[in-house]
């Protein structure tokens, strides 16, 4: 595992979008042959996305030959509410490049038979190879896409019943009113993730402290899904200083010697 130790959430979003935009660079995707991408909702990547647009405008990357799969969509949300992955997406990131529609996939949380949904979902992602890179978040219980605790560390896409905590920390985008939050959500599991050639995780704020913990010192363990990131051959975790609290002073150390030249070059 990598761990990006940066400053605040300014830092994490330009070196996720760079990092990104290297990946899609050096993959040189065609038609033919496109880069796979997996993308989060939440507040967390908001910086993120914000540099992938701007580094779009400024000539440094095409999303042309970019295939994205989201991680999660509420289930029961009509698509064009204000809060529906969906929404959000597009609001975000897709308007704002040269994606084409045809290239984005995310889960139909209204689809009549919902199981069906999420193995199409799979099947689709099977069907380019490999996610060549999923960029993700966490939640406070340490939730990785709506793998709530104790989401077995094999999971592949489902429908998940979303945890009180999870709601609550949701209902910011619902007038603060949990009743609003919907209860379902579909979910790419953990297995899927695991399964992509990388996956980056991106962490800020004290809030977040106790879970970037159990990313990275804790024992790999269902009830903090964010740990299978240890099982992964190719992860990356990119941090503020605040999100670091709880982790020991050596482990910081650690990781900011070793990543001295990705952190300078900021
Ligand atoms: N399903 C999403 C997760 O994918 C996300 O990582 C988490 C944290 O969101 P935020 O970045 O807003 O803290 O929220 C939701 O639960």
């Amino acid at each position: 595992m990598r761990l990006i130790p940066l400053k605040d959430t300014a830092q994490v979003g330009k070196w996720a979008a760079r990092h990104i935009v290297q990946r899609i660079n050096a993959f040189q995707p065609t038609a033919e042959r496109p880069f796979v991408l997996g993308l989060p909702t939440g507040g967390t990547p908001l910086e993120a996305y914000k540099h992938l647009i701007a580094m779009h405008k400024a000539g440094e990357v095409s999303f042309k030959h970019v295939i994205t799969f989201n991680m999660d969509e509420y289930v029961g949300l009509p698509q064009a509410h204000p809060e529906s992955y969906h929404t959000f997406m597009y609001r975000n990131f897709f308007d704002h490049v040269d994606i084409p529609a045809e290239n984005i996939n995310l889960l139909n949380g209204n689809a009549p038979d919902v199981d069906e949904e999420c193995r199409q979902y799979e099947a689709k992602m099977k069907s380019y190879g490999k996610v060549h890179l999923f960029m993700g978040g966490v939640g406070v219980d340490g939730h990785i896409a709506f793998n709530e605790p104790a989401s077995s560390l094999a999971s592949r896409t489902r429908i998940k019943t979303l945890t009180e905590e999870t709601r609550i920390a949701n209902s910011r985008f619902f007038d603060g009113d949990v009743s609003q939050v919907p209860k379902y959500a579909l979910t790419v599991g953990v297995g899927t993730l695991l399964d992509a050639e990388e996956v980056m995780i991106l962490v800020t704020g004290r809030g977040k402290a106790q879970a970037l913990e159990a990313a990275v010192e804790g024992c790999v363990n269902h009830m903090w899904t964010i740990s299978c990131l240890q099982l992964h051959a190719k992860s990356v975790v990119v941090c503020d200083e605040p999100s670091t609290m709880e982790l020991k002073v050596k482990t910081v150390k650690y990781f900011r010697e070793l990543e001295a030249e990705s952190v300078n070059s900021l």
